[in-house]
């Protein structure tokens, strides 16, 4: 098979496209799970990539997300707009609309958006937005922008998806425990693994989500946050363990507010490319129990998306 073009456009040098023919995973997903992170990208001849982005990813399109959300035994995806398509959702609401119900989405607005515009999302499937505060990714918008977009998305039920580094957490601690909705945070917040699960960084992550019942965390992306793997490829059926004490910790402590995705197709990812049947097979690394796979991986996404 060819590998992934990216339409009439040009990949951000050294990209390193999805894998192609994921295994089939050992882990039996439970009826009802759902994806609740990935993206699509482009077909960049139909969906132009933003101008305003930071890469020129791989295309990515929602025939290829659905096929492997079959494959995989998901039944349901979260489909977030990825920065390279910046504030222009287009993509994102034709994988919704060709979904036949079995995704919603998360967008990126920016202040110019019109309550119509925002209906025509929420009919299509989109319950929340996006704030990226990641900075090789996007410029930064200002707080009072982020906040005011906060409150006109609130009435509609509505979630903020946070996408930050540790490092940048102290910075914005305020900003993110004063918003009027639900708020998941991508990633873990993008911990340090090799950082202690017990230290003083992740320690005001888990604080965060202990004193403020409205943040949720994805534990997901361990093929971003791994240091030491071993990679989710070839077999490998006990992958990023120095991710797991990390992820587990949420699972155990939150277990009504975690949520996982593939992050397919893997935007940016610089050492490697992960099989993603292997992906699957690193979550009950993390929920070790059918009880908390169910959480994590059924009620929790389908509670905030589909309820
Ligand atoms: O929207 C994106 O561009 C994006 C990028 C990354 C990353 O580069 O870390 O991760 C994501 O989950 C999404």
């Amino acid at each position: 098979m060819s590998k992934p073009t990216a339409g009439d456009f040009t990949k951000t040098a050294g990209w390193l496209d999805w894998f192609d023919g994921p295994s089939k995973p050992r882990f039996k997903l439970p009826a009802g799970a759902v994806d609740a992170h990935c993206h699509v990208f482009g077909p960049g001849d139909k969906f132009p990539y933003a101008p305003e982005r930071k890469y020129t990813p791989c295309d990515a399109s929602k025939e290829q997300l659905f096929a492997l959300r079959d494959h995989l035994g998901f039944d349901k995806n979260v489909i977030v707009q990825a920065t390279c398509h910046g504030s222009d959702n287009r993509a994102l609401v034709d994988a919704l609309k060709a979904a036949n119900g079995k995704a919603r989405g998360v967008a990126t607005v920016n202040a110019l958006v019109t309550d119509a515009e925002l209906q025509e999302m929420h009919a299509a499937g989109v319950r929340g937005t996006r704030f990226n505060f990641v900075k090789r990714l996007a410029d930064s918008t200002p707080r009072e922008v982020l906040r005011e977009i906060a409150h006109r998305i609130a009435p509609l039920g509505w979630h903020v998806v946070i996408y930050f580094e540790a490092a940048d957490l102290p910075e914005h601690y305020d900003f993110f425990t004063s918003l009027p909705t639900t708020v998941v945070v991508d990633h873990m917040g993008r911990p340090d693994v090799t950082k202690p699960v017990d230290g003083p960084e992740f320690a005001l992550f888990v604080k965060m989500m202990r004193e403020h019942e409205n943040i949720w965390s994805k534990v997901s992306c361990p093929e971003r946050l791994s240091v030491a793997g071993p990679k989710a490829l070839n077999g490998e059926q006990h992958a990023y363990t120095d991710v797991v004490p990390f992820a587990k910790h949420l699972v155990e402590t939150f277990p009504d507010r975690v949520l996982w995705g593939t992050d397919w197709p893997h935007p940016n990812l610089k050492d490697h490319m992960p099989d993603d049947g292997l992906l699957v097979d690193y979550i009950p690394q993390i929920a070790t129990t059918a009880e908390l796979q169910k959480k994590l991986l059924v009620d929790n996404p389908n509670r905030l998306y589909w309820s």
